[in-house]
């Protein structure tokens, strides 16, 4: 689904962000990146997309080859690859609703989606994508009156409203206190087993990372250190990665636990809205009431 062969990334200014990187990510995986600050998780990330270009190596994402210098085709990648970022980047002043649509304007002509004249389809898109992430209720609020969680699920339901074959997410539960950040990644680990969508995530805490990941790659100076099952993310493994004994702050916020006790948790409680069916015979829109 994605393979980068030998990929380098080097910044304005000669500084690299990247190094040799080999990597292969298969379809429907969920893949979670850690690494100390500044060791290139984010670079990774938004290579992916072509919002980092690379500068050497080859890049591949689905049957193409990421060109940096096509326009046209990072159009085309970015409407297949959704992203989610720690700051939710919504449009504060304008509805849920309106926000979800966004994810819809690749397939929509600009004319419509500059005067906001959405197809009825690509509405019942975004109420669905809503009702996913549990708050359908909210698409008529403005996105600046939701709490941080809920704002984050919006970002997640305009990535959804897309139709994405692959979710990057970076440092998406940044913000969020521990229990809103467990139900955001939550909801993202749900819908990739659902919909079956490739989810690459960022993320600082060893916890999460070893609740939610299939697979951890470790990242340090722009290369790829570590890449395995997450049975495999061992502390000692980890240390490895960060070059240094772990701390508490490593794994948890404000919680303090073993991280050998972490990964020998059980998993997390799924505390996901009901999605398929939810006993209910309304559809998104009129749960919304539209
Ligand atoms: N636009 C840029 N120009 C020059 N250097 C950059 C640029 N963006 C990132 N870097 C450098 O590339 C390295 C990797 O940055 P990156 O943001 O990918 O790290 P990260 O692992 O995501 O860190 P963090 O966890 O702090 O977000 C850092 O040393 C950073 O300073």
């Amino acid at each position: 689904m994605i393979r980068f062969e030998n990929v380098d990334v080097v910044y304005p200014g000669g500084f690299p962000g990247l190094k040799k990187v080999d990597l292969n990510i298969e379809a429907g995986e969920f893949v979670v990146i850690v690494g100390l600050s500044g060791a290139g998780k984010s670079t990774l990330i938004r290579t992916i997309n072509g919002l980092v270009p690379y500068t050497s190596g080859t890049l591949t994402v689905g049957d193409e080859v990421v060109d940096p210098s096509s326009r046209r085709q990072l159009r085309r990648l970015r409407s297949r690859v959704g992203m989610i970022f720690q700051s939710f980047n919504l449009v504060s002043r304008i509805s849920v609703l309106s926000n979800v649509l966004v994810g819809r304007s690749s397939q929509t002509s600009s004319w419509r989606s500059l005067l906001g004249w959405y197809r009825a389809a690509d509405k019942e898109i975004a109420f669905q994508s809503l009702e996913r992430v549990g708050i359908v209720e909210k698409a008529y609020n403005r996105a600046s009156a939701l709490s941080g969680g809920q704002q984050q699920r919006v970002a997640i339901a305009r990535v959804l409203a897309q139709d994405p074959e692959v979710i990057l997410a970076d440092e998406p539960v940044a913000s969020l206190d521990p229990p809103t950040a467990h139900q955001v990644l939550q909801d993202l680990r749900r819908i990739n087993r659902e919909l079956g969508i490739t989810t690459i995530v960022n993320l600082h805490h060893l916890d999460m990372a070893r609740r939610y990941a299939d697979r951890v790659i470790g990242m340090r100076g722009g290369e790829v250190v570590f890449d395995g099952p997450v049975e495999a993310a061992t502390d000692a493994a980890i240390e490895g990665v960060y070059q240094r004994s772990l701390t508490a702050e490593d794994v948890a916020p404000d919680a303090p636990v073993s991280v050998d006790e972490a990964l020998g948790a059980e998993d997390g409680p799924e505390e996901g809205p009901e999605v398929e069916g939810g006993g209910s015979a309304a559809s998104p829109a009129e749960r919304a009431g539209r």
